[in-house]
C-alpha cells in the first residue's frame, strides 16, 4: 500500500510506509471513540441557564471541546477560546457543570460508526491498547463503562491522572513506559490540534479521523501521518510488531 492511496487527505507529514509496524496503539474518547459533544452541551447549557446567562448553539460548544471541562466552562463563559472569566464566577460555575454533566454523562453519547469493529480488530491482532483523553477521570471511567468499552483498554489515561494532559506528551510518553515500548513503536488515533502536536512532540505516530471535534477547524490542517474515516479503517494501515 502507498502513501497516496492511504489517505483521504494531504497532510504536511514526511513520507512514511504503510502499513505502519507497531506494538500498540492509544485512542482518543471525545470525538474520536464517543460521540459526546451533545451530552457536553446539554450541560454546558443547563449551567448557563441556571447562573442567568445566555444559551449557546449545539456547534460553538463543540468547538469548545478539546482541552478538558475547565476550558469548556472558561469558554463557555466567556464565548472565546482563550479568554479567562471573572475567577469568582468561574468558581461557582465549575460545580455547577460537575454536578450537570454527571446527570447528562450518558443520554445521547454514543460510540461513532466503526469504533466497535476496530477494538474488536486491533484486540484480535494483539495490540496493546491505552484510551488517552483530557477528560476527567470522574467522567471517563463511567462513560467507558456504559459505553462497553472500558474492557478494552489495558490503560485509561485521563485529563487529570498526570499532572500534564495532551497536547503536552506526558500521557503519551506515560504508555510507551507503561507498556514497554518506545514511541515510534505507539500510534495515536485522535481528532483534534491536541492529539496531532501531542504525538509529534512524543515522537509516536498519529492518525486523525474527520468527524470529531477539533476546536472548530479542518482536521485536514493537522500534522498528521493519515486521515482515517473510521477506528476500523485505522485498523488497515497498520501491522503488529512482535
Ligand atoms: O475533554 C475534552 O475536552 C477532550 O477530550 P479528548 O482528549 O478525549 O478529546
Ligand atoms: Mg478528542
Amino acid at each position: 500500500m502507498n502513501k497516496s492511496a492511504s489517505r483521504l487527505a494531504d497532510t504536511s507529514a514526511a513520507d512514511i510506509e504503510f502499513p505502519l509496524l507497531i506494538k500498540a496503539v492509544m485512542i482518543d474518547l471525545d470525538g474520536t471513540l464517543l460521540d459526546t459533544a451533545g451530552d457536553l452541551a446539554a450541560a454546558a447549557n443547563m449551567m448557563l441557564r441556571e447562573l442567568g446567562r445566555a444559551e449557546l448553539p449545539l456547534e460553538t460548544i463543540q468547538s469548545y471541546i478539546g482541552k478538558g471541562i475547565q476550558k469548556l466552562v472558561k469558554r463557555s463563559l466567556t464565548g472565546s477560546l482563550d479568554d479567562e472569566p471573572d475567577a469568582e464566577l468561574f468558581d461557582k460555575a465549575m460545580p455547577i457543570y460537575e454536578r450537570d454533566y454527571a446527570k447528562t454523562l450518558c443520554v445521547n453519547t454514543r460510540p461513532y460508526p466503526g469504533v466497535i469493529e476496530g477494538l474488536n480488530a486491533l484486540r484480535e491482532a494483539n495490540f496493546r491498547l491505552a484510551c488517552v483523553t483530557n477528560k476527567a477521570e470522574a467522567f471517563t471511567l463511567p462513560l467507558l463503562r456504559a459505553t462497553g468499552l472500558f474492557d478494552y483498554f489495558d490503560i485509561v489515561l485521563s485529563g487529570d491522572s498526570l499532572p500534564k494532559k495532551k497536547p503536552d506528551p506526558m500521557p503519551l510518553l506515560h504508555a510507551c513506559t507503561h507498556f514497554d515500548i518506545l514511541p515510534h513503536e505507539m500510534l495515536l488515533i485522535g481528532d483534534s490540534l491536541n492529539d496531532a502536536e501531542a504525538a509529534r512532540a512524543a515522537g509516536c505516530h498519529v492518525f486523525c479521523v474527520p468527524y470529531g471535534y477539533n476546536e472548530g477547524r479542518d482536521v485536514r490542517e493537522l500534522d498528521c501521518d493519515a486521515i482515517v474515516t473510521s477506528v476500523y479503517d485505522a485498523t488497515k494501515l497498520i501491522q503488529k510488531l512482535s
